[in-house]
């Protein structure tokens, strides 16, 4: 049997997708709301596919869930996958919650069993609990640790866990490397690449990745912010890279920069620890990545406030998305709503609608405004900022838009839309890194 302790974006699709392989499945957390709601089948986030999953699995009895430590205990792994948010010093990981897994499941762990860490952390941390274990576990060293960092991607999170690109095997011995084998026997044996690791190897991979990606997008988003100062196209240089199968086209979309709940929380941590370890002059860079990032928004916001008049006071914006990216409702450092937000403080009055993450905003930044329909949003706006790239708004008609408006202005901050298409019905259509674009096209006669 297999446990798998927080049942958050991770940890759900982590056990049902175990469950899936043909594994009896115990899923814990400690939030009892979310449990009472899974054990009814119902998820309390949107995953495309997940609710179905997990309902098909309560229906087949392979997977259930529980408040209780004791009854996870009995598993012979346990995958462990809590959170590890950013510290309020904005820059370090969070591992308390990994400590209080290590303090509430220990004291159960009276055979021997493999507890995997997937909650990404900052190298040392799994020798680190592995001791600890250790101290608290009647099982005493017969409790192994391992660590299996998750690369999932919120959004196609089913797919990316039944066939993962790779498998990351972080562990301390032969005997862990065999029985998480036999855990993802049907991955493998699918002809997945495994990666054998120590635990420092297994947690630098995850770091790293995570870090790269934010580096090419940040890249990318530098040149765009070069384009914008020499009157070049960003999306016509990036096209050109992306033919280039050394660079290629994939994480390479530049406007409005990365968001989410973990890839800038774990550049960030990554930093953190670099220093820790007295090499933070290696990674000094990733300061830059996260600041070109940051800058995305700025930006952003500024091509709004020009096609505005010079000030939001008085004014109404229709913001397209509110989800940190489309295919999810998270909201965690969104950029869409973080946009909202700075026009809001300027005054300016916002109309959000995002086809799936309208109630975590609202619980999130009640004092925003909201609208139920895209059309609703533009009713009466000033200018229309697209900020997550769903395809709802790729395929919104410009003309029938164009007719709710106050004035045709639009930001496309995901390169998304039909550029000459929206031009051609009167946009006036404004885009980071697409400086020749940035100036008003009549409205044609109708
Ligand atoms: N969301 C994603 O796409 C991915 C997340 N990760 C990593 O996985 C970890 C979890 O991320 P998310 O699932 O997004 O977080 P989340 O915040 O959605 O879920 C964490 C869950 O852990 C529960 N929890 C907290 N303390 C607990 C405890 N002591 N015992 C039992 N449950 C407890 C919380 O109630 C919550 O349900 C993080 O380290 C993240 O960086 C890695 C790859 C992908
Ligand atoms: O460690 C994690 O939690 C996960 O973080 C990311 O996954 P995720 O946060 O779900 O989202 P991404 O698809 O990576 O997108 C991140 C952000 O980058 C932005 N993005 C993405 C792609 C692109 O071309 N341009 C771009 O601006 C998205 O809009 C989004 O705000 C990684 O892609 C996963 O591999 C990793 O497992």
């Amino acid at each position: 049997m297999i446990s798998v302790v927080g049942c958050g974006y991770l940890g759900v699709t982590h056990a049902a997708g175990m469950a899936e392989l043909g594994h009896d499945v115990i899923a814990v957390d400690v939030d009892a709301a979310k449990i009472s709601a899974l054990a009814s089948g119902r998820v309390p986030f949107f995953e495309p596919g997940l609710d179905e999953l997990v309902g098909r699995h309560l229906a087949s009895g392979r997977l259930r869930f529980t408040t209780s430590y004791e009854e996870a205990a009995t598993a012979d792994v346990h995958f462990i996958c809590v959170g590890t948010p950013q510290q309020s010093n904005g820059t370090s990981a969070d591992l308390s919650h990994l400590d209080a897994v290590v303090e509430q499941l220990g004291p159960h762990l009276v055979s021997e069993c493999l507890v995997v860490g997937k909650s990404t952390v900052p190298v040392g941390t799994a020798a680190r609990l592995a001791a600890k274990l250790h101290a608290v576990a009647p099982a005493g060293e017969n409790v192994s640790v391992a660590w299996n960092p998750e690369f999932l991607s919120e959004g196609k999170a089913i797919s990316d866990t039944l066939h993962p690109e790779r498998l990351v095997l972080g562990v301390p011995h032969a005997r862990a490397e065999q029985m998480l084998r036999e855990v993802y026997a049907r991955i493998i044996d699918a002809g997945v690449p495994v990666v054998v690791a120590d635990l420092p190897t297994a947690e630098v991979i995850k770091s790293a990745a995570n870090s790269f990606m934010a580096t090419k997008l940040s890249f990318i988003n530098a040149i765009s912010e070069f384009c914008d100062a020499s009157g070049a196209d960003i999306t016509v240089v990036t096209q050109a890279l992306a033919y280039d199968t050394r660079i290629g086209g994939k994480f390479f979309t530049s406007g409005l920069g990365f968001g989410g709940g973990c890839v800038s929380k774990d550049i960030r941590a990554l930093l953190a620890r670099a220093d820790e370890l007295g090499v933070g002059h290696a990674l000094a860079f990733l300061a830059e990545i996260d600041a070109v990032n940051m800058r995305c928004r700025d930006r952003v916001v500024e091509l709004l406030r020009k096609q505005c008049g010079g000030s939001f006071t008085g004014r109404r914006i229709a913001v397209l998305g509110a989800a940190f990216k489309p295919g999810t409702d998270d909201i965690r450092d969104s950029p869409a709503l973080h946009v909202a937000n700075v026009i809001h403080r300027e005054d300016g009055e916002v109309a959000v609608y995002d086809p799936r993450a309208m109630d975590n905003a609202r619980r999130a930044f009640p004092e925003l405004g909201y609208a139920p329909t895209l059309l609703d949003a533009v009713r009466g706006a000033d200018a229309v900022a697209l900020l997550t790239d769903w395809d709802e708004f790729a395929v919104a008609d410009p003309y029938l838009l164009g007719e709710e408006v106050k004035q045709r202005n639009v930001v496309d901050a995901r390169h998304l839309l039909d550029t000459a298409g929206w031009q051609a019905a009167g946009w006036n259509y404004a885009a980071p890194g697409r400086p020749a674009l940035q100036q008003r096209v009549p409205a044609p006669s109708i």
